[in-house]
């Protein structure tokens, strides 16, 4: 390992050494030369730079700046239709598929791109579609200050598509923080229906 002089130290969050390394290892395992030509950058390069980018969820300092506004009402504001990536942490296969955010605004509204931007962040780190529907609920009602933050997830898990199973079905997953209306509930799941019968 050390002949190769392309070897890097730890940065991005991630052991870059480590990455590469033990893609090398992966790669043997699987009965490759890890030094053929085709597979030369995959372990030195492109595997630790998509994982660094992947796990970017875990990273503070990649964290979206959540510009706010002065909120002029308390109506909800809701976001549909947000794609999203993810990394099953059972057999770091993706899921991916759409989120869809609302919440009721404390004393601030966030620019509206932030949402979606906060979504892919927290999406990028192992983790199961369950824990990564919480986080990004009560990560926004923290960042916000929102005293009612819902978020629908709707994913296809490649783990069940790909591999095992080998069926390709969608995992509906939601958290609600704080105590929706019969108003604001509605117009969540209208919107939510609205968003899913379009695609
Ligand atoms: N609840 C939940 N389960 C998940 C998620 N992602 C993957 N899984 C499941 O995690 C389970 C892992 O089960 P194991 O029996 O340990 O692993 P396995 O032998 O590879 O399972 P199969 O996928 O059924 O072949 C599987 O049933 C996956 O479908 C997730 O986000 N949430």
């Amino acid at each position: 390992m050390t002949q190769h002089s392309r070897l890097t130290q730890t940065e991005d969050g991630i052991d870059r050494e480590k990455a590469q390394r033990a893609t090398r290892l992966l790669l043997e395992a699987l009965g490759e030369d890890p030094d053929r030509p085709g597979l030369q950058d995959t372990w030195e390069r492109r595997v630790p730079d998509t994982f660094a980018t992947l796990t970017e969820g875990t990273q503070r300092e990649a964290k979206p700046t959540m510009r706010t506004f002065d909120a002029e009402s308390e109506d909800l504001v809701v976001k549909t239709g947000i794609p999203f990536y993810s990394l099953c942490e059972h057999h770091l296969l993706p899921f991916h598929g759409t989120a869809h955010v609302a919440y009721r605004p404390g004393e601030e509204v966030v620019g509206l791109s932030k949402l979606a931007r906060y979504v892919r962040w927290q999406s990028r780190q192992l983790t199961m579609q369950e824990r990564l529907t919480n986080d990004i609920a009560s990560g926004l009602a923290d960042e916000l200050d929102a005293p009612l933050v819902l978020v629908e997830m709707n994913a296809t898990h490649l783990c069940e598509s790909m591999r095992g199973i080998e069926t390709e079905s969608t995992t509906t997953t939601r958290t609600t923080i704080g105590d929706p209306t019969d108003v604001e509930r509605e117009r969540f799941q209208a919107a939510v229906d609205r968003a899913e019968g379009q695609r």
